[in-house]
């Protein structure tokens, strides 16, 4: 186990956003899925400790109240929803930022290389001279996600990180993902929309519903009509063909 909530609940003012939810990330991808203002992004930030709530986050078995910024940040990445940065910097400059916690006393051709390879898989070879501003919403979006792998952080949390690509940049990049948190042994934490990618990449779904868990298991246990109807108020029906899953949506309730 590298984190842990026990009985975590989140207010935002009077609003009970997060109700004792005990969740529990192993190496793989994890999926949080479930419907807006669910409670998602308010868990991922519960997660990094940007947010404390009540109850307990542990990372690596240790309090996360525990452990310093510092130490956090060399553990964990957290992708936000909206990337925004007014930095006047270039491709290249802005993926290399997320080396900072590794730099000694000049850029070492690891650090290099590990850019480099970023900015091929997020096929931004060709910008990285490229200033941010510069940028579409889709290919942002990609330097965003090259930055927070540069870390190389144990932990990966990315709160819809896809929700500016198009349908080949979601399936390649989603790829790239499953590859790096395999090759790396590192959890990652993919909050998203997408039912069907949920099912295509992630190792265990956590379904969220009125800012509870509502259910967290294999892709395949979770991801059935009745909890759909459920937890989104639709109709769905699911087809398993070739060992993959596919949810259909039909309808509102
Ligand atoms: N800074 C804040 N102050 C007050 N309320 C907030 C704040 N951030 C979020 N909320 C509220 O908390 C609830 C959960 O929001 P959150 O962003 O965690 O949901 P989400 O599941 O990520 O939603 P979405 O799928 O729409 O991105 C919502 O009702 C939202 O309005």
């Amino acid at each position: 186990m590298i984190l842990k909530t026990e009985q975590l609940s989140f207010y935002y003012g009077n609003q009970q956003v997060l109700h004792g939810i005990d969740f529990q990330i192993e190496p793989g991808i994890t999926a949080i899925i479930g419907p807006n203002a669910v409670g998602k992004s308010t868990l991922m930030k519960c997660l990094c400790g940007i947010l404390r709530g009540q109850g307990n986050v542990r990372l690596d078995g240790k309090l996360i109240n525990a452990w310093t910024h510092e130490e956090i940040s060399r553990r964990v990445s957290y992708l936000p929803q909206a990337f925004t940065t007014r930095a006047v910097l270039t491709v290249f400059e802005t993926v290399l930022l997320g080396r900072l916690g590794h730099l000694g006393w000049h850029v070492s051709d690891e650090d290099i290389q590990i850019v480099d390879r970023l900015l091929e898989a997020m096929q931004l070879s060709e910008l990285g001279q490229r200033w941010l501003n510069q940028l579409s919403g889709g290919q942002a979006q990609r330097v965003a996600i090259a930055q927070a792998l540069a870390r190389q952080p144990n932990v990966l949390l990315m709160d819809e990180p896809t929700s500016s690509l198009d349908l080949r940049q979601q399936v390649d990049v989603l790829t790239f993902i499953k590859k790096w948190t395999l090759e790396n042994r590192i959890a990652t934490v993919i909050a998203i929309h997408d039912l069907n990618l949920a099912a295509q990449f992630a190792d265990n779904v956590c379904m969220l519903a009125n800012g509870r868990v509502f259910g967290q298991g294999a892709p395949r246990e979770l991801l059935t009509p009745e909890a759909i109807a459920s937890v989104y108020g639709v109709t769905a029906h699911i087809v398993h063909e070739n060992d993959r899953l596919f949810v259909h949506v039909l309808g509102s309730l």
